[in-house]
């Protein structure tokens, strides 16, 4: 276990400037996602936590030591990739030990123990002879979880490691990941562009926006208190709604383009321009005009199987609702919704 420090990091590829500058501190033993959309950077900076790439300026430090300038197998680091690089010429035992043998860690016999506990630890004792192509997308997903983990590493580095997966077993190893740290305890770093996967693996989420760190906190805080328009839209998937809030003799409200009014808690202090943050999930669809519900044009529905996503016209903006699917509205018909002040999220500006 270790802790990790990036000291304002910033990276360029000749012109293209790819990191603006990243400052973290991980704490011994945290699992950090990095989170964000394609192309802002993420591997880029586990690239350079690894020292697969180097800086343009700023440092890495493990344990307060500078590796800035070590090559990725003097720094104590395992780093899994979205690509299991598994050697197919070898059995499953051999690719775990693979990168004792090239580091020439412990004896034979202690080489034997350590891939031995690396592989009970994701439960695949009992295939250490199959050859990579004998077995499953999810069991090679664990062989090179077993490699990266089997020696014994101060920090583990994930990218994207489950995006190959399909959507059952991915959950399945979710869970054994969330286990397996628990288990181990290891410093983690695991990259992802899906903010289901980091909600729910994750002590804190950094949101990273093109080279910058939008905003960190835990899941939790993350979730309900996103800071800003780009983290409401990433995290949670919320629908953007321009509005002027205005006090009524009832409270803050949110006047939309159209003149409907959305009440707001008594709590909240912003006045005038602003974007609400309605989350899908949150809101609710009636068919029919009761007090305190608001009008918009049902567009269409989408079926999700447990749910439904509906998309529909409010005050001239496009907004999706995720429901039940015992919510059915028919098409064309006119459709109310309503949401919780305390779940509306107000952005200033
Ligand atoms: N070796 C390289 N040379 C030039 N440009 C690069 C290199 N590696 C990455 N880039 C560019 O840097 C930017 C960030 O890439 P990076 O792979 O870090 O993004 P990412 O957030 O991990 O995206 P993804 O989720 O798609 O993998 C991209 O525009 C990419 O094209």
């Amino acid at each position: 276990m270790a802790n990790v420090r990036l000291l304002d990091i910033k990276k360029s590829f000749a012109t293209l400037r790819v990191l603006h500058g990243i400052s973290l501190d991980i704490q011994s033993g945290e699992f950090i996602s990095l989170l964000g959309a394609s192309g802002c950077g993420k591997t880029t900076l586990l690239r350079i936590v690894a020292g697969l790439e180097s800086v343009s300026s700023g440092g890495v430090e493990i344990d307060g030591r500078s590796v800035t300038n070590l090559p990725p197998e003097k720094r104590d680091i395992a780093m899994m990739f979205q690509s299991y690089a598994l050697l197919p010429h070898l059995s499953v035992y051999e690719n775990v030990r693979f990168p004792l043998r090239m580091r020439h860690i412990g004896s034979r016999d202690e080489q034997d123990a350590q891939v031995r506990a690396a592989l009970e630890t994701v439960q695949l004792g009992h295939l250490a002879e199959r050859r990579p192509r004998q077995l499953s997308g999810g069991q090679q997903q664990r062989v090179a979880l077993a490699r990266a983990i089997v020696s014994k590493p101060k920090v583990l580095l994930l990218d994207e490691p489950l995006s190959n997966l399909d959507a059952r077993l991915r959950e399945d190893m979710q869970v054994e990941l969330i286990e397996i740290h628990k288990r181990l305890g290891l410093t983690t770093l695991f990259v992802t562009h899906d903010q289901e996967e980091a909600l729910s693996l994750s002590d804190r989420i950094v949101l990273l926006n093109a080279g910058r760190i939008e905003q960190q906190g835990t899941p939790d805080d993350i979730y309900a208190r996103p800071a800003t328009g780009f983290a409401s839209n990433f995290i949670g998937s919320a629908n953007l709604v321009p509005a002027q809030i205005i006090d009524t003799p009832t409270g803050p409200a949110g006047k939309l383009a159209d003149g409907q009014l959305l009440p707001l808690p008594a709590t909240e202090t912003t006045r005038g321009e602003a974007t609400l943050a309605l989350r899908q999930e949150d809101i609710a669809l009636a068919a029919t005009d009761t007090e305190g519900t608001l009008k918009a044009d049902l567009r269409t529905r989408v079926f999700l199987g447990a749910r439904n996503r509906y998309v529909l016209s409010l005050a001239g903006t496009t907004i999706r609702a995720l429901t039940a699917n015992d919510v059915l509205i028919e098409d064309g018909a006119p459709v109310r919704i309503s949401i919780a002040p305390e779940r509306i999220r107000v952005i200033k500006g």
